[in-house]
């Protein structure tokens, strides 16, 4: 079983080995977050000249790659060499997702972002087309004003952080919140503001 975490990527390490259609899609993704992405293919793909901060090596896969990393992603399209990274990392104490295992140390889950709330979900690689989908049913729940609310219920958040009451009143306020509309809330947080 996975237990789900959250990786900060900014100015991390990560290599990707492979540079097909899979290798890219993950690879935009933590470019958008900001990760250092070194890429490791003979051939790469042609999405690929739009990532433009990314270290490209036109080689294949050696363990020698591996080092200095806290990912790696074996994103080739042969599965045994995959086995063989995931093997590899698992020597040197890396990280490793491979795209062609439901079994390998980390696994992918399907997500997005309302700001800073995010929603992500996996079904232990059963069925990444039902997480596909799970993840565009809660799209259409937790809407862009999700972006606000999160933003203004972490403003009021500190101010009841700074208050002098118990920590159960404190509890209370903040389960109370949530409940509240996002003009109870504008309002809560402007107030707090002056
Ligand atoms: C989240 C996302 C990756 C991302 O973020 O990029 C992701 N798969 C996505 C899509 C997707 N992948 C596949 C299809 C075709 C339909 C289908 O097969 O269902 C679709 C749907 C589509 O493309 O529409 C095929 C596929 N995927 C894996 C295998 C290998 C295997 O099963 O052995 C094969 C078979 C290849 C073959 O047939 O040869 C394995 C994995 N894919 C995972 C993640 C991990 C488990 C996630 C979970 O627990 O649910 C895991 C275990 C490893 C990993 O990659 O981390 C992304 C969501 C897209 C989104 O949200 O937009
Ligand atoms: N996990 C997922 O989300 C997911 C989704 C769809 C497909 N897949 C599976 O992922 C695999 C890759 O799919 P793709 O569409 O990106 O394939 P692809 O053929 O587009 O890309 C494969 C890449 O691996 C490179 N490669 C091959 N041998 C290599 C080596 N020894 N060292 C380094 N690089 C090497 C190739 O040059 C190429 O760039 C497939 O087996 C596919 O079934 C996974």
């Amino acid at each position: 079983m996975y237990l789900p975490i959250m990786l900060e990527v900014e100015n991390k390490n990560i290599l990707i080995i492979g540079a097909g259609t899979v290798a890219y899609k993950k690879a935009q993704k933590i470019v958008e977050q900001k990760g250092n992405v070194k890429v490791v293919s003979p051939r790469f793909n042609p999405d690929f000249d739009e990532l433009k901060n990314i270290k490209r090596i036109k080689d294949v896969y050696d363990k020698k790659y591996i080092k200095g990393h806290i990912l790696v992603i074996a994103a080739t399209d042969h599965p045994s060499i995959n086995k063989k990274i995931n093997e590899d990392c698992r020597e040197e104490n890396v990280l490793c997702n491979v795209v062609t295992d439901t079994h390998s140390d980390v696994i992918f889950p399907s997500h997005f972002n309302r700001g800073d709330l995010t929603m992500a979900v996996s079904t232990n690689g059963k069925s990444p087309a039902l997480s596909k989908k799970i993840i565009n049913d809660l799209k259409q729940h937790y809407d862009e004003s999700y972006e606000e609310r999160v933003q203004l219920l972490g403003e009021i958040r500190d101010i009841v952080l700074s208050l002098d009451c118990s920590q159960e009143e404190r509890r209370d306020i903040l389960n109370h919140i949530v409940e509240l509309e996002a003009i109870e809330l504008r309002k809560l947080a402007k107030k707090e503001m002056k």
